[in-house]
């Protein structure tokens, strides 16, 4: 049975458990899905002094509502509650998985190449192509048949895939990986954060293995790099990464690295690594469309075994619209739920319960007075300037900034912001063409109205 499906339907049974909104906020909540391993499963809390409280508190009724399940299902669960910052952690998330000292899995037949830690689904024949990643998928793919061929493109070395967080950049990454590994056996491929990269740096310049970390790198036929975005501002790390980068590329071995963002956007890398990461093809990965959401679901809903209708998936997919974990999320929380009453479907209050349990952004609803007020405050000017009819400079760009932003983030007509601004609709459509072109050609404009747009939301 899947972990997160599982893990799901404990909490989804431990609500009616804790009728208190606020206690299972603060503690059932935060449980998230580690392992699981000869017949335990283990959720993961993030700090290890609220351990005891689990252990005394809720772990004995989580066991008794297990058991449950337990009976329902011919298993035979037991949970364990692990903390993030455990010195057990690392161990328990490879039980199952032989892994050597840095997380690195080893196939016991071919230790001389150890394999990365995967997640077993995240292959190519469970991604789901659509206009927003059809790029990033085919040139992972191209990648993934050369190196299984033992080709390296210089056109696709490296490749660097680029989206917000959720959208499959890991996914593919991983499966690039899959690939390789089932097709060769003599392929050293390392796949890794750029954050695991640098606290291994620092612990081989702590304990003088410098050499050995060198040789390592440098001996890999694969290298992939996930979220490089974390290397910015470590001076240290990039002048590492950089002469690892050129030792591979000129050894003709292929690099794949993933960020949040395209190399030029990212603040306080260096020029040289900048221009080397687009030395090769840079892929991004856009927010998916509504056919392609519907089209995860159902994928995802074979995956978890289950068979949700159509209509629900498609409220599903209309309500999370900007990261697939989080779509992922709701269809498995939906499920739980109607298990957890004993249902063999999902009704839509499933779903409102799934989807509720993802997007806490959406569930605040932005207001015109909303934006209006922020990007005041943001200018220091007073609302009634933002929104008058001054054609003061300090003036007109909040106001065109606010036009932008509410035509941007609101679902409603032109004439509607108009209104909020007592304006014609071409005042308004001027205002928001003015800045979506400062936006594409100003790099630290679109930073800041990023900023604005996050502070919105928040
Ligand atoms: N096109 C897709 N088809 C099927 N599943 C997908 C697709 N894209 C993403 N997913 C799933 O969405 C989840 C999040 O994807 P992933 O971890 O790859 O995101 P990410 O872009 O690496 O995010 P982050 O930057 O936060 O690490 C994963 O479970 C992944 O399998």
């Amino acid at each position: 049975m899947n972990l997160e499906y599982i893990s799901n339907e404990l909490k989804e049974k431990m609500k009616a458990n804790v009728p208190d909104k606020a206690q299972y906020d603060t503690w059932i909540s935060i449980l998230k899905p580690l392992n699981e391993f000869n017949d335990i499963i283990y959720l993961e809390i993030p700090k290890k002094e609220l351990k005891f409280i689990f252990d005394q508190i809720w772990v004995p009724q989580m066991q008794e509502i297990l058991n449950k399940i337990n009976n329902e299902r011919n298993t035979n669960y037991k949970l364990e509650i692990i903390a993030k910052d455990s010195d057990d952690y690392e161990k328990i998330l490879s039980l199952g998985k032989s892994t050597d000292n840095n997380g690195q899995l080893l196939i016991n037949d071919v230790n001389k190449y150890p394999k990365p830690l995967l997640e077993k689904t995240n292959i190519f024949e469970n991604f789901v192509q659509g206009k927003s990643n059809q790029l990033a998928l085919a040139a992972s793919q191209s990648v993934a048949e050369n190196m299984a061929n033992y080709k390296v493109s210089r056109v696709y070395n490296p490749l660097f895939i680029y989206g917000a967080s959720g959208l499959g950049k890991t996914h593919l990454m991983q499966a690039i990986a899959h690939k390789i590994l089932d097709k060769r056996d003599d392929c050293y491929v390392m796949y890794l954060s750029s954050e695991k990269f640098t606290n291994e740096m620092i612990s081989a310049v702590r304990n003088n293995t410098n050499e050995e970390f060198r040789k390592k790198y440098r001996s890999v036929d694969m290298l992939l790099i996930d979220d490089i975005q974390f290397i910015a501002n470590k001076t240290g790390t990039q002048e590492e990464f950089f002469h690892t980068f050129e030792d591979l590329y000129n050894q003709g071995k292929q690099i794949v690295i993933s960020s949040d963002r395209p190399p030029k956007e990212i603040k306080h890398l260096e020029e040289r690594l900048v221009s080397r990461f687009g030395w090769g093809i840079i892929v991004d990965i856009s927010k998916p469309d509504f056919e392609t959401r519907v089209a995860i679901l159902q994928k995802k809903q074979d995956e978890l075994g289950a068979v949700v209708d159509y209509e629900i998936l498609e409220y599903i997919a209309e309500n999370i619209e900007t990261n697939i974990r989080d779509l992922e999320g709701a269809l498995a929380t939906s499920i739980a739920c109607s298990k957890s009453n004993n249902r063999s479907y999902v009704t839509l209050d499933d779903a409102r319960l799934g989807v509720s349990s993802r997007v806490h952004v959406k569930s605040k609803r932005i207001t015109a007075e909303d934006i209006q007020q922020i990007v005041a405050d943001r200018y220091h000017i007073k609302l009634q300037d933002l929104k008058g009819k001054s054609r003061k400079r300090e003036f007109v760009m909040p106001r065109q900034i606010a036009m932008y932003l509410c035509r941007d983030m609101l679902s409603v007509s032109l004439v509607s912001v108009a209104n909020e601004f007592n304006r014609d609709h071409s005042t308004v459509m001027h205002g928001y063409e003015k800045i979506e072109s400062m936006i594409e050609e100003d790099q630290d404009f679109r930073s800041e109205i990023e900023e604005i747009k996050k502070e919105i939301k928040s």
